[in-house]
């Protein structure tokens, strides 16, 4: 088993789900910051990333966190005016972030419409791929840091941030960031990190809950590969873990289901 291998965790509900995800990232950033004295973590939107920070926002073991030692980056945004709900830093804000005392220098959100780049979605994209390459480690090939945990909601269609199967975006083999036309979920103008960024994180944590996630999941851990199916082209570094629950995990050919869940 490589490090690419998805290693899948199926719990019995969404709600189970979003806890024991939050409990086991909890205890990865609280493990970083031990070992090295800060963290990084690229947040996702969603459903279920935002109910995993709703349910880290409700555990008493948040408190083991050192907030203020934890960059946060996203996987992709919205490109609409910065206050706008659709964004996912502000659905972020609204479930956790506004209430941890965490270092704003080390709140990386992706640029929004009302930012300096205006309607320019590509230069919006160009600037965060700079943020990240400043953050990079000396020598890094690719400059983007390597995040201890990435965290990716898989969308119905197999979408992974905001690489959509057949997109360009998906096709993106030298930028760490590009922006998107066209996206077909609404809002159609968004910003992501592209799959080689996405690859150079040591964990990637996929999360999908849900009858309607049920195809998405069993295409992309057997099918067409990640222009057709992007989540499947999503693997960390040192882990890749699929974090579902039974209905999202429904349609796993037997031989791939794991052999216990909680
Ligand atoms: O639009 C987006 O959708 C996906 C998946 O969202 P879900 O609600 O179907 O779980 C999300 O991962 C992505 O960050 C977001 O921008």
């Amino acid at each position: 088993m490589t490090a690419a291998t998805p290693q899948l965790v199926v719990h019995r509900d969404k709600e189970l789900m979003a806890q024991a995800a939050a409990a086991r990232l909890i205890t990865r950033i609280v493990d970083a910051q031990a070992a090295r004295g800060t963290a990084s973590v690229v947040l996702t939107g969603g459903r279920n990333g935002n109910a995993l920070l709703a349910a880290i926002a409700a555990s008493p073991a948040r408190d083991a966190v050192d907030w203020a030692r934890l960059d946060l980056w996203w996987g992709d945004e919205r490109y609409v005016p910065s206050a706008d709900p659709e964004r996912n830093a502000v659905q972020a804000r609204d479930e956790l972030l506004a209430r941890v005392p965490l270092d704003p220098a080390r709140v990386h959100e992706m640029p929004a419409s009302d930012g300096p780049d205006g309607s320019d979605v590509e230069a919006a994209a160009a600037r965060y791929a700079e943020e990240l390459a400043k953050a990079a480690e000396p020598g890094s090939r690719l400059g983007v840091p390597a995040f201890d945990v990435l965290l990716l909601g898989v969308g119905p269609d197999t979408h992974v941030a905001s690489l959509f199967p057949g997109h360009p975006g998906v096709r993106e083999g030298e930028r760490t960031v590009v922006g998107v036309r066209g996206a077909p979920k609404p809002p159609p103008t968004r910003v992501s990190l592209t799959l080689p960024a996405i690859r150079a994180a040591r964990e990637v944590w996929l999360l999908a809950a849900g009858e309607d996630k049920a195809d998405a999941v069993a295409l992309a851990l057997t099918g067409p590969g990640e222009i057709q199916a992007p989540a499947s082209g999503a693997y960390g570094t040192a882990r890749t873990l699929w974090l579902l629950d039974r209905t999202a995990a429904a349609k796993i050919p037997p031989q791939l289901y794991p052999p216990a869940s909680a």
